[in-house]
C-alpha cells in the first residue's frame, strides 16, 4: 500500500470521466496533482441518421476497467483511495429494470436527433414558456426528457413496466453509480437533473407539471443531491475495499468548478468534442433573452449558483472532419501549422453546422456550408476556417452573454479541454473576442472539478477560496487584431450563419 505524506489514512481520490466518445480515470493526489491516467474509447452507434447510441454495457465495463487501471498504474490499491468523484457527458438518457439491472435499451445520446419532430410539437403547442420558465433550458431534442418519453412510447412494454414502478431512469451519472454500489443508490446531483428538461431550477424538485406534460412516472427519477454529498459506496469486490462517491457533476459544470469559477462573472468554455461556455451569475437564475440556457453551475450545502450557458455542437469534431472525412492532416496538431499557411488574401469561412446549429441559433435542421472558395483555396484555407469556425462560434455565445448579464465586467475567458492544445486557435480566439484568453496548466479541469468535489467533501482538500488559489495560469492569449479588422471579419461570419439558416 502506497503511503502518505499526512498520515496513513487514504489520501488519493479517484475522479471518473464518462465522456462522449471514451471513459477515463484519474487519480489525484493528497496536492490535487494527476499521478495516474486512464482511458478507453467505445463504440458509437448510429442506427440511423441523426440518431446516437451507446452500449451501457460500454460505459459501465469502459468506467471499471479504466478506475481498476488508474488505481494500479498509481501503484494503490482501493484501499489507499479515500473518495470517488464522478463527472459524465449529459442529458445522455437510460432506462433499466430496477430488480434485474437490465438495460430496456441502448443509452440515447445527448447530440441524437429523433426527437425533433416532437419538440416542435411541443413547441407548437404553446409548452415552451413552461419550459424554460421551469427549467431554464429551451425544448430542443439535445435534453433528456423527450429521449425519455421515446423510450417510453417506442419500447414494448415500457410505459406499463414504468407505471408499475419496474423501471428506472438515469443520466450516465446515476446508471454508473447504481452500478458503482451494485444497485444500491439511485441518485443523481442538481446539475445532471437540470439538463433532463425534468427539474425545476428554482424549487429545486423534478417538475410535476412537466413530468404530466410528457407522461413520466415520477418514481422512476432519482434522487437528487448536492454535488458534493454521500452518493453511495462501491461494491467491496470492486476495487478490493468499499470506496465513498462524495462528488458528482455534470462535465460542463465539473469543469467550471476545475476553473474555480466560484464568482459571479466569470466564465470557462471548454474545447472538447464541442463548446460549452458558462458564466457564472452568482444565485440568480438569469433569464435569457438571447436563447442560452439557465443552467445549475453547481449545488454545495443546499446553496444553488447558477449559470448561463451556451453549448456549440461542434468545435473539436471540425478537427476530426478534417482529419478523418478530408483527410487533409493526420493529426490534430497539424491544424494550427496548416492553417498558419492560409492566404491571407482569400476569406474563406466554414459554418460547421454539422448536427444543425447550438445557441444561440437553435436549428436543428440546418446543415454546414462553406464561403468564399478560390481557385486557390486548399487545406490551408480550410484548417484555418476550421479553426477560426471555433472562435466565431464562442463571439456569438459571449455576445450574447454579454447581451443577457450586463452585470458582467468583460470577464477574462478561462479555456480547457482538448483543443486548447491549439496555440492558433487559442490566438484566434482572443484576436476575434478582443479579450484576453487564458488558459490554465491543468488543462484536465472536468476531472479536477469531480476530484475537488469528492475530496473536499473526505476532508482531504481546500474549501472554493484555497481551491482558487491553486489555479496555475499556463498562457494568456492577448488580442492582436484591431477593432476594424475583427469587426469586418466577425461581420462575414454573421452574413455566413445567415446564409447557412436561410439555405
Ligand atoms: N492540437 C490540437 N489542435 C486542434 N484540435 C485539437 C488538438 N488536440 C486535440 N484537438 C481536438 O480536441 C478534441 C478532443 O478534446 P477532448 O477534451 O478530449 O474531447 P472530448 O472530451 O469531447 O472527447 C478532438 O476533437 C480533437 O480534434
Ligand atoms: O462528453 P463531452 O465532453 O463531449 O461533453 C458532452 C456534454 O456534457 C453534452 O452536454
Amino acid at each position: 500500500m502506497a503511503t502518505t505524506e499526512r498520515g496513513t489514512g487514504p489520501s488519493h481520490v479517484l475522479a471518473i470521466d464518462q465522456g462522449t466518445t471514451s471513459s477515463r480515470a484519474l487519480i489525484f493526489d493528497a496536492d490535487m496533482a494527476v499521478t495516474a491516467t486512464a482511458q478507453e474509447e467505445f463504440a458509437q452507434h448510429f442506427p440511423r441518421s441523426g440518431w446516437v447510441e451507446h452500449d451501457p454495457s460500454d460505459l459501465w465495463s469502459t468506467t471499471a476497467s479504466t478506475a481498476r487501471a488508474a488505481i494500479e498504474k498509481a501503484g494503490l490499491t482501493g484501499a489507499d483511495i479515500a473518495a470517488i468523484g464522478i463527472t459524465n457527458q449529459r442529458e445522455t438518457t437510460l432506462v433499466w429494470d430496477r430488480a434485474t439491472g437490465q438495460p430496456i435499451h441502448n443509452a440515447i445520446v445527448w447530440q441524437d436527433r429523433r426527437t425533433a419532430a416532437f419538440c416542435r410539437e411541443l413547441e407548437a403547442a404553446g409548452h415552451g414558456e413552461t419550459v424554460t420558465a421551469t427549467t431554464g433550458l429551451l425544448i430542443d431534442p439535445y435534453f433528456s426528457a423527450t429521449k425519455l418519453k421515446w423510450l417510453l412510447d417506442e419500447v414494448e412494454g415500457a410505459r406499463a413496466r414504468a407505471e408499475a414502478g419496474e423501471l428506472l431512469f438515469g443520466t450516465v451519472d446515476t446508471w454508473l453509480i447504481w452500478k458503482l454500489t451494485g444497485g444500491a443508490a439511485h441518485v443523481t446531483d442538481a446539475t445532471n437533473a437540470c439538463r433532463t428538461m425534468l427539474y425545476d431550477i428554482r424549487a429545486n424538485a423534478w417538475s410535476e407539471e412537466i413530468c404530466t406534460l410528457l407522461g413520466i412516472p415520477m418514481a422512476m427519477l432519482p434522487e437528487v443531491r448536492d454535488n458534493a454529498a454521500e452518493f453511495g459506496e462501491t461494491r467491496a469486490d470492486l476495487f478490493g475495499h468499499p470506496i465513498p462517491i462524495l462528488g458528482v457533476a455534470g462535465d460542463q459544470q465539473a469543469a467550471t468548478l476545475g476553473q474555480a469559477c466560484f464568482r459571479p462573472g466569470m466564465l470557462k468554455s471548454t474545447y472538447g468534442t464541442g463548446c460549452f461556455a458558462l458564466l457564472n451569475t452568482g444565485d440568480t437564475p438569469v433569464r435569457s433573452s438571447n436563447r442560452l440556457l439557465t443552467t445549475i453551475a453547481y449545488r454545495l450545502d443546499g446553496e444553488t449558483t447558477y449559470a448561463l450557458e451556451g453549448a456549440i455542437f461542434i468545435a473539436g469534431a471540425v478537427v476530426q472532419w478534417l482529419r478523418d472525412g478530408l483527410r487533409i492532416v493526420r493529426h490534430a496538431s497539424e491544424t494550427g501549422p496548416l492553417a498558419a499557411q492560409a492566404d491571407d488574401g482569400q476569406e474563406v469561412i466554414l459554418v460547421p453546422a454539422f448536427t444543425g446549429l447550438g445557441a444561440p441559433y437553435w436549428e436543428p435542421d440546418c446543415r454546414g456550408a462553406i464561403f468564399g472558395l478560390t481557385r486557390g483555396s486548399g487545406p490551408a484555407e480550410l484548417a484555418r476556417a476550421a479553426l477560426q469556425s471555433v472562435g466565431f462560434q464562442t463571439r456569438d455565445l459571449l455576445e450574447a452573454m454579454r447581451a443577457d448579464w450586463p452585470d458582467a465586467d468583460s470577464p477574462t475567458l478561462r479555456v480547457d479541454g482538448g483543443m486548447t492544445a491549439s496555440d492558433y486557435a487559442m490566438q484566434f480566439l482572443a484576436d476575434i473576442l478582443g479579450a484576453p484568453v487564458d488558459r490554465p496548466r491543468m488543462t484536465e479541469t472536468t476531472a479536477l472539478g469531480a476530484a475537488w468535489l469528492a475530496g473536499h467533501r473526505a476532508g482531504l482538500y481546500p474549501g472554493p477560496e484555497g481551491f482558487a488559489e491553486a489555479w496555475r495560469l499556463d498562457r494568456t492569449f492577448e488580442p492582436g487584431m484591431d477593432e476594424p479588422a475583427r469587426e469586418e471579419r466577425y461581420a462575414a461570419w454573421q452574413r455566413a450563419v445567415r446564409a447557412t439558416i436561410a439555405s
